[in-house]
This record gives C-alpha cells, sequence and structure tokens, in this order.
C-alpha cells in the first residue's frame, strides 16, 4: 500500500502535472492550444472557466436550446474576447473578435467543416455545405455559374411572382396578427423549389407533404447536438436514427422524382445540340439543377451527387432566408419611422409598375439595404459556423492550434461586439452608411460566412428579400405585434425563437399598390 502511495505521490501525480502543460488532462486529455514562442497563451487567448473540475466538459449538461443559446452570450460578455473551451476531449476555439475571425475565414487550411456538421449528413449528403477538399472544390466550381447575373435577373422574374402571391395572401388577413414565419416559410421554400428545380410547389402531387416534412433536416441534427451521447454514430443509427427515416424518405424521393423527370427533357435537348449558353438563356425558366445536369452529360456529377446538391440548396435557401425575412418584417413594424424611411424611398427610387421591378431598380435602394444589414446583424440567422483544423495549424498572430481542435465562429456574438458596433443593442440602420462605416473591420459584419467558404446564395437572397420587402411596403403598412425585449432565442443551426413573431398588415391607401393586372 505504501508503495502504491509513493508511487501515486512522486510517478503518477507529477507525470500528469506535467502531461496537463501539453494536455487539458480533466476534461478528457484535448490538446491545448499553444503559441509559437512558448509565452503564455492565456494572454492571447483565455480559457473559459468550467463549472467543474472537468474543464468544460459539463457546462452544457442538462440545457435546453434557449438555455445553451444563452449561455454562448453569457460566455462573450464575460470573456469579452475569443476564448477556449476543452470539453470532452475536444479542443474549441471560440471566436467573437473579427481579428480572429479573418486570420480563421482566409485561412486556405481551414476549410474543412466542424465535426457538428456529420450530424446533417444523413439529410444533406456529402453536397457543397459538407464536403471538403477536393469534392468541395470540384462542386463549387461547378454551381458558381449557377448564381451568374443574367441568371439571378431570371430568378428575378420568379422572386416577383412569389412576391406577389405573398402580397395576395396577406389581404386575406388584413388587420390581423398574423406569424410572420408561416407566411416567410411559404414564400422561401416555393421560391428555391422553383429556382432549384425548375417546378412549381402547388404544381406537384406531392408538394404538400415534402413541405411538412422539409422540417425534418433541422430536427435530426438538433436533437443530435443537443445531446453528446448522440454524437457516436453507433448509438445514433441505434436509438434514434429510425425516427427521422421516413420524414426524410419522402423529402429525398421528392427531389429525387423531380431530377429524373427534368432529367428526360434535359437530355432531349442536350440531344438536339444546343449548347449551354443556350440552353441557359433561350429556355423559358432556367433552374440550378439546369447546370447540375450538364455536369451529369460531361461526367463530372451523378444522380447521387445531383440529390445532395439540390437537397443542399433546398435546405440552406429555405429558412435562412423565412428567417432573415421574419426578422426584417418585425423590425419593420417596430421602428415606424424607418418604415416610413423605407417606403419612401420605395416611392423615390421604384417604377411604380412592380412588373418591371429589375436588379438595377433594387440596388438604388440604399436605406433598405442599410435597414437588411443592421437586421442581419441583430438577428444573426445563422448564429454559429465551425471548422476544424484538420492537422496543427499555426494562426498569424502565433496562436498553434492542434490537429483536429475544432473553431466555433460566434457570428451572433461578434455582430454584437462593442468594439466594432457602439450599443450593440440598439436598432440602428445608420451605422452602415458609407459614412458611418469608415474604419469598421471587415470581418466584424458576416452574416453570410466570409472566405472560400462564404455563401454562394448571398446576393440571390438578398434580391430575393428585398423584392418581397418592395411588394409588401407598397401595399401595406406594418404595425407592430411583438416586444423584441420578450424574445427568446433557441441555438440551432439557424436561429430561432421559442415565442411566435408576430404582425399587422393594413393596407395602404391605393397609391403603390402593385398592379396585378401585368401577372394575369
Ligand atoms: C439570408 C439568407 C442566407 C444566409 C444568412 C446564409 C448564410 C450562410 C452562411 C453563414 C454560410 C456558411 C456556412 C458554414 O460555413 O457553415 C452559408 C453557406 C452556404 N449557403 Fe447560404 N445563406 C443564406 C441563403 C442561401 C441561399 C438562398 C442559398 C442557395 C440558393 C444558400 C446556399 C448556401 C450554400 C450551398 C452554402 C455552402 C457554401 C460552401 O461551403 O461552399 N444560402 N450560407
Amino acid at each position: 500500500m505504501w508503495f502504491f502511495s509513493l508511487f501515486v505521490a512522486f510517478v503518477l501525480i507529477p507525470f500528469l502535472i506535467h502531461l496537463n502543460k501539453t494536455y487539458h488532462v480533466l476534461a478528457f486529455f484535448p490538446k491545448r492550444i499553444r503559441n509559437v514562442n512558448g509565452e503564455n497563451v492565456e494572454r492571447i487567448l483565455p480559457t473559459l472557466p468550467g463549472t467543474t473540475i472537468f474543464g468544460n466538459t459539463f457546462d452544457t449538461l442538462g440545457l435546453d436550446f434557449v438555455q445553451t443559446f444563452k449561455f454562448f452570450r453569457h460566455n462573450a460578455a464575460i470573456m469579452k474576447t475569443s476564448y477556449v473551451t476543452y470539453m470532452g476531449g475536444k479542443t474549441l476555439l471560440n471566436v467573437i473578435d473579427a481579428d480572429l475571425a479573418e486570420m480563421i475565414m482566409t485561412n486556405t487550411k481551414l476549410i474543412t467543416k466542424g465535426f457538428f456538421y456529420k450530424f446533417i449528413q444523413p439529410a444533406l449528403g456529402e453536397g457543397l455545405l459538407i464536403s471538403a477538399g477536393e469534392k468541395w472544390f470540384g462542386r463549387r466550381k461547378m454551381l458558381t455559374p449557377a448564381f451568374h447575373f443574367n441568371i439571378l435577373m431570371q430568378f428575378q422574374e420568379i422572386f416577383k411572382e412569389e412576391s406577389l402571391k405573398f402580397v395576395k395572401q396577406l389581404q386575406n388577413s388584413e388587420g390581423e396578427e398574423i406569424e410572420l414565419d408561416k407566411h416567410t416559410q411559404k414564400f422561401s421554400l416555393d421560391v428555391i423549389c422553383e429556382t432549384a428545380l425548375g417546378v412549381k410547389f402547388d404544381e406537384c402531387l406531392n408538394g404538400e407533404q415534402y413541405r411538412k416534412n422539409i422540417y425534418v433536416f433541422e430536427e435530426s441534427f438538433n436533437k443530435r447536438s443537443q445531446y453528446p451521447y448522440l454524437w457516436n454514430d453507433f448509438v445514433y443509427k441505434t436509438l434514434e436514427e429510425y425516427k427521422y427515416r421516413p420524414a426524410l424518405k419522402i423529402v429525398h424521393d421528392f427531389s429525387s422524382d423531380i431530377i429524373k423527370k427534368k432529367r428526360q427533357i434535359f437530355t432531349q435537348e442536350f440531344q438536339s445540340g444546343q449548347t449551354h449558353e443556350e440552353q441557359i438563356y433561350q429556355k423559358k425558366r432556367y433552374a440550378m439543377l439546369d447546370t447540375l445536369l450538364r455536369a451529369e452529360q460531361e461526367g463530372l456529377i451523378d444522380h447521387a451527387g445531383i440529390c445532395e446538391e439540390v437537397d443542399t440548396f433546398t435546405f440552406e435557401g429555405f429558412d435562412t432566408a423565412s428567417m432573415s425575412l421574419m426578422f426584417c418584417l418585425m423590425n419593420l413594424s417596430l421602428y415606424p419611422e424607418m418604415q416610413q424611411r423605407c417606403y419612401e424611398e420605395i416611392l423615390e427610387e421604384i417604377n411604380p409598375d412592380l412588373s418591371t421591378l429589375d436588379i438595377a431598380q433594387l440596388n438604388k435602394l440604399k436605406y433598405l439595404d442599410c435597414f437588411f444589414k443592421e437586421s442581419m446583424r441583430m438577428y444573426s440567422t445563422v448564429p454559429l459556423v465551425m471548422r476544424t483544423a484538420v492537422e496543427e495549424t499555426q494562426l498569424p498572430n502565433g496562436l498553434i492550434l492542434p490537429a483536429n481542435s475544432s473553431i466555433m465562429l460566434h457570428i451572433f456574438d461578434l455582430h454584437r461586439n462593442p468594439k466594432y458596433f457602439a450599443k450593440p443593442d440598439v436598432f440602428n440602420p445608420d451605422r452602415f452608411l458609407p459614412e458611418n462605416s469608415v474604419g469598421r473591420h471587415p470581418y466584424a459584419f458576416v452574416p453570410f460566412s466570409a472566405g472560400q467558404r462564404n455563401c454562394i446564395g448571398q446576393k440571390y437572397t438578398m434580391l430575393e428579400m428585398k423584392t418581397l420587402v418592395v411588394f409588401i411596403l407598397k401595399s401595406f403598412k406594418i404595425l407592430p405585434a411583438v416586444n423584441p425585449e420578450t424574445l427568446q432565442f433557441k441555438s440551432g443551426i439557424i436561429i430561432r425563437t421559442k415565442n411566435d413573431v408576430k404582425a399587422k398588415f393594413i393596407k395602404r391607401p391605393i397609391f403603390g399598390y402593385p398592379s396585378p393586372r401585368v401577372y394575369m
């Protein structure tokens, strides 16, 4: 016994203390972040004190989605700078500063997504959002032309048609308090379906089924990310996966069937000898799927690959736009003077006949652009993105990230960091006017992420959202029906609120009403 005690006191404990300099022993051995010249890392990057002696391993244990969201905001408030956490064998660099965000987002070695993304793989396959390396590079190159200016101009027609539908639906509930996301979700799903797949949702036989089940993508991800015991593939497959399988099948079959039907039509056109350019510009309606089918003809992608890209677009383009729109409409309702300024700008810059609304006109709406930016700053639709350092990586500030460490870029905290935005909790679109943006760090506002893995759909979605807001403001005054102080956010892949976000729409008198005649 005395021998064992001596061994513990003079060998084991000194060994563990020594080991603890390189690994966080009690947090189950994640490797520590080092500094290139051996200086104390804490001066550049403090470690978040854990709630137990096991580092941060049990910090989020038992927290629900609302509490987890608050946990990260609390960390940002007390740390006031980027920080590191060690939990359950994982090293996590939490970024809330623009300098560090720039170092990560521009580092070509740090473009592999974080371990959380594998949780969404059963839903999306290895599409553009999740894939890495050569596969990602090839797909990004293949899909970039689908967002070319000339193609966005064609999509603009769909944005207008769907905006008009939205306005007509609002007429039925004029003056009532309505849940904004119910309407914005329908709009953005219809838009992405038509632009990605080239079909109208309402004309698809099982469109309604798809609409009901599309939420499975996010539900399955959220459940798994919330419970660490489900992080293990075997445990997840055994205990949980079967619950989501039927809904996933409905969603996957829907897009797969459309792809098959479209392939038949596309092959006929291809065999008739049309070039890609001719197909794009002569076709009545171009869809992103056409670009993928063209690549398939060239042997660059197969059916499974097309399915994963189409599902990725639908997922990425649907609720991101819907939530951003929801918050934008909420903010318009909350700040009537700013709403009036947006409305007056529309009257001044936009042709009264909205059937002519094009990209050039939308680009003149400078104040609306600031309004959108401010809305996306305060309510960052994608509050967090993650990367993995596949190999040991040295950053320009001297920090050395160990291989397999994870990086969490907290876009929400970056956007509310008082270092870059004075009074960050105050809604003020004027802060984005050119004269007020001088000197602001370019990585302080990154709602679409930045660098190589930025959002491929950002121009598309800004046009989509602005088109809808122009149509709405020309027809309605938006009145508030929610107190922003009471909003409770939930952590997740896309920001959500626990409470319903509502507003009222009151018809504007005659002037500025969009002419339905043009679309009949
Ligand atoms: C307001 C709307 C949107 C927001 C806030 C948004 C935000 C983002 C962010 C933050 C990322 C980086 C994700 C990461 O690194 O994990 C991203 C990536 C992506 N987004 Fe968007 N997005 C929006 C709309 C769209 C739309 C409409 C589409 C498609 C039509 C789209 C397609 C994608 C794709 C495919 C990626 C992955 C790009 C890559 O890794 O190469 N997004 N988006």
